[in-house]
């Protein structure tokens, strides 16, 4: 058992889980510095290499790697102690399908699960090999088949950890007998059967991760007897029925997570749960009646419910509460006003509900307040003044109800006097009787009104879902991903630790980049300069800062922004924050600063520029880093709701770091606003139009057609080491120069193509690439290819040349890019 320093434990039970695998990994690793492993061992671990079917992160392993002194990264992590391996944690690159995906498809693609010659049980066996193992965490890796239950032979097993994997059939029993295990993390897999109530066994058993699966039937009374549990994951299972309300007997839960499931009626009483500071019951059919909770609460995600009645009093001493999510449900009456100024509430969403009733006009909005969303509800009165406040810092959304102002859309009056009283009496199945006291006239208004509120309510709550279910690749909610100091290191492993995003003030801005000094600035792009810039906790950032002419409503922008900012993807520079500031004594030009993830290993097209100090990029890498780049877009064109078109894609700004992973950036900037230059040189941002192809600047494209396009040049690029030459661009039909001499019947022209990459790039690889660049260049808009086919085509490119360097160049002398 890891043991936890008394000063780490004054810290907080936050950083319990946290602290118990680090230092259990430290200790691990100081332990393990003089170790010389079994040869058994090793022949194990080369077996596992070959039955993992060599990812990146083991691609050079050979009989000669000292693998107890390997340097731990996010992708592999060895540690040993007495010549046994005690830690064992792979991260993968397989592509992680949704629950739906996963049942809806034919998974048989490579990037997506191991092939039919793959057995879990080998893989039992080889890991059985190492009978003092701590930590073992296998992760997106494509593992398929049972989950093999002879691993109950591993009595020091602390860490299972099988998240995001194709693992089938049920939870074996045999794990009951893991007697040292303390952190089970199964999601996102394709488990069904029943919730595993026999794991209520094991002692130590204080983390359990089960989303993302198929778990059926109804949560238990037993789940009380898992006397230690802190973290319970259950989202996104088919789990029904009533919550238990032996539940309250779990004294040490922090954090339960139980959204997209099917469970209904009361949620009991979770007033007694002390500890509990992290609820998340998304998405269920709860209700009527509002639950106890207890008052240490920090975060209260219970959207998309049965909720009804009042909002109770009792939030007004939840002095913790950080985030309170009560939208789509049907509360009613006024809620409590001091909710609005709660000493730590950041977002606070009672959006889509039936509350009413007059705010104070000197309604007092909390200091640490960032989003506050009551749209669609029946407020009347006139508009509280906090609410009319233009601010940066805040996003105050309000529309759809009958305030009196003409700011943000707003109901007649007529709309909020009769619809309290109407939907209330249609919950209380007694809307025949009083459509028969209100007038015809009110009747017809709320009839249409009720329509649209369900129309509007189920595309609201569709579309929230969905973007919400996509974007990240780990398989936990993005409300937890927001919340990810509760997150243990196992399911970190899957992000890239970044930190939650926020709104900055400039002068944070100013601390942070050292007053803008022109010794941070990483480059200029059209809009502007950008900074590096490092928050306080060391991490380096990059802000850019735009002017902006706002001739729309700055809430439309911010809204904008909040949506990038939820955006999270390995292929994707994350956006951490923004600050907009107004430029003195001007009404509409402001400056917005976004603050983005700051990758460390120059642009595309700096690596491909040829300089004599540096090598050139192999084809096998820059395949690796379009394949990532063009997996980034096509997250946005269609792993987001709606999706997020018009890039601005090109080599500067794909990003690389360290390891060449592709980031991209800027993406989401230009799609939703035309933007144009004025005299004065500041970028006016405006509702979206049209879609200008920037290359044929007459061109009118929609959606998807323009980042294809301008990914074809980014193609062109790799291959011919520079960008391509447009041959009088401003002509009807502006010609690419290289394009016809690349492809001479499926022959590509080797003359022309960069000189570093011939006689190292398979004509097969080549030609591949040329031919769905071309299909993206091509002139008839409807012929260029979706993203999906092009990373698809890219992928077989890389395939191929793979292949073939493999039978040419002993494994361990192949680097790899990685996607
Ligand atoms: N997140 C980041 N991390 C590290 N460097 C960055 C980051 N974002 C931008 N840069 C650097 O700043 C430079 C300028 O970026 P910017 O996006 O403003 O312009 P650009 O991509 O060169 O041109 P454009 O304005 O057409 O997009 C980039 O070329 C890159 O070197």
């Amino acid at each position: 058992m890891c043991s936890v320093s008394p000063k780490s434990v004054k810290q907080g039970w936050k950083f319990l889980v946290l602290l118990k695998v680090s230092s259990c990994c430290i200790a691990c690793i100081l332990f393990g510095l003089a170790d010389a492993l079994s040869s058994t061992q090793i022949q194990s671990l080369l077996a596992l290499q070959k039955l993992l079917e060599r990812p990146s992160a083991l691609n050079s392993w050979s009989l000669q790697t000292d693998f107890c002194n390997l340097p731990p990264s996010s992708s592999l992590n060895i540690s040993c102690s007495d010549g046994n391996i005690i830690v064992l944690q792979i991260v993968g690159d397989k592509i992680s399908l949704s629950v739906e995906q996963k049942f809806n498809a034919n998974y048989t693609e490579a990037n997506v699960r191991l092939s039919d010659s793959f057995s879990s049980d080998s893989l039992a066996n080889a890991i059985l090999k190492f009978p003092n193992l701590r930590v073992l965490s296998l992760v997106s890796l494509g593992i398929w088949g049972v989950l093999p239950g002879k691993l109950d032979r591993l009595p020091s097993l602390q860490v299972l950890n099988f998240s995001s994997n194709l693992f089938s059939g049920s939870v074996p029993q045999r794990f009951a007998s893991l007697g040292s295990l303390e952190i089970l993390a199964l999601d996102n897999n394709i488990l069904n059967g029943p919730f595993p109530d026999w794991l209520n066994v094991l002692p130590n058993l204080d983390t359990l991760y089960l989303s993302s699966n198929r778990f059926v039937g109804s949560l238990p009374s037993s789940i009380s007897l898992f006397q230690n549990l802190q973290s319970l994951t259950l989202d996104h299972n088919l789990l029904t029925g009533q919550l238990p309300s032996s539940i309250s007997r779990l004294k040490y839960l922090q954090l339960l997570s139980l959204s997209e499931n099917m469970f209904a009626d009361n949620i009991p009483n979770l007033g007694s749960l002390r500890n509990l500071q992290y609820l998340n019951l998304r998405g269920n059919s709860f209700g009527p009646d509002f639950p106890i909770l207890g008052n240490q609460l920090v975060s209260v995600y219970m959207q998309s419910n049965k909720l009804a009645g009042p909002i109770p009093r009792f939030f007004q001493s939840f002095y913790n509460l950080q985030s309170l999510d009560l939208s789509f449900n049907s509360l009613s009456g006024a809620p409590p006003f001091t909710l609005f100024s709660l000493p730590s509430i950041r977002l606070l969403d009672l959006s889509d509900n039936q509350l009413s009733g007059v705010l104070p006009y000197n309604l007092s909005l909390g200091t640490a307040l960032v989003l506050l969303d009551i749209s669609s509800n029946f407020f009347t009165g006139p508009l509280p003044r906090a609410l009319t406040l233009p601010s940066s810092e805040k996003l105050l959304k309000f529309q759809e109800n009958c305030f009196v102002t003409a700011l943000q859309q707003q109901q007649p009056q007529a709309y909020c006097q009769g619809m309290p009283t109407l939907m209330a009496a249609h919950s209380s199945h007694h809307v025949g009787l009083i459509v028969g006291v209100v007038s015809g006239v009110v009747a017809m208004i709320a009839v249409v009104a009720i329509l649209l509120a369900t129309i509007r309510s189920f595309n609201r709550s569709k579309r929230g879902s969905s973007l919400l279910a996509e974007h990240n690749t780990s398989g936990v909610q993005p409300e937890l991903l927001s919340y990810t100091r509760y997150l243990s290191p196992v399911i970190k492993t899957r992000m890239t630790d970044i930190p939650q995003s926020r709104v900055f003030s400039l002068q944070q801005l100013e601390e942070m980049t050292h007053n803008f000094s022109q010794k941070e600035v990483l480059g200029e792009g059209q809009h502007g300069q950008v900074y590096k810039g490092w928050l306080e906790d060391g991490t380096a950032v990059a802000v850019k800062s735009m002017a902006v002419d706002l001739r729309q409503d700055v809430t439309q922008l911010q809204a904008h922004i909040e949506l990038l900012l939820k955006i999270r993807h390995r292929n994707l520079v994350s956006l951490l924050g923004y600050c907009l500031e107004r430029e003195i004594g001007q009404q509409n030009y402001w400056h917005l600063f976004l603050v983005s993830e700051f990758v460390d290993n120059g642009t595309l097209r700096s690596k491909l520029a040829k300089t004599e100090d540096k090598e050139s990029l192999s084809w096998s890498q820059r395949l690796d880093i379009v394949v990532g780049a063009g997996k980034g877009i096509q997250h946005l064109h269609s792993g987001l709701v709606p999706g997020i078109f018009n890039n601005d894609v090109n080599t500067t700004n794909i990003l690389l770091d360290q390891n060449l992973l592709a980031k991209v950036c800027d993406f989401g900037l230009a799609g939703h606003w035309q933007d144009s230059q004025g005299s004065d040189g500041k970028l006016t941002v405006q509702k979206p139009t049209t879609y200008i192809d920037v290359n044929h600047q007459r061109r009118k494209l929609g959606l998807s057609e323009m980042d294809v396009y301008n990914f074809g040049h980014v193609l062109l690029e790799i291959v011919l080491g520079k960008p391509a030459t447009i041959e009088n661009p401003y002509a009807a039909k502006p010609k690419i120069k290289e394009l016809e001499l690349l492809i001479t019947d499926h022959v590509p022209r080797w003359d022309v193509i960069d000189s570093a990459v011939v006689g190292t790039c398979m004509a097969e690889s080549l030609a591949t690439v040329l031919d769905i660049a071309a299909k993206c260049l091509s002139e008839d808009i409807s012929a260029r290819p979706s993203m999906e086919d092009v990373v698809w085509n890219l992928q077989y490119a890389a395939q191929v040349q793979e292949n073939v360097s493999r039978e040419l160049s002993p494994p361990d002398t192949q680097t790899k890019a990685r996607t």
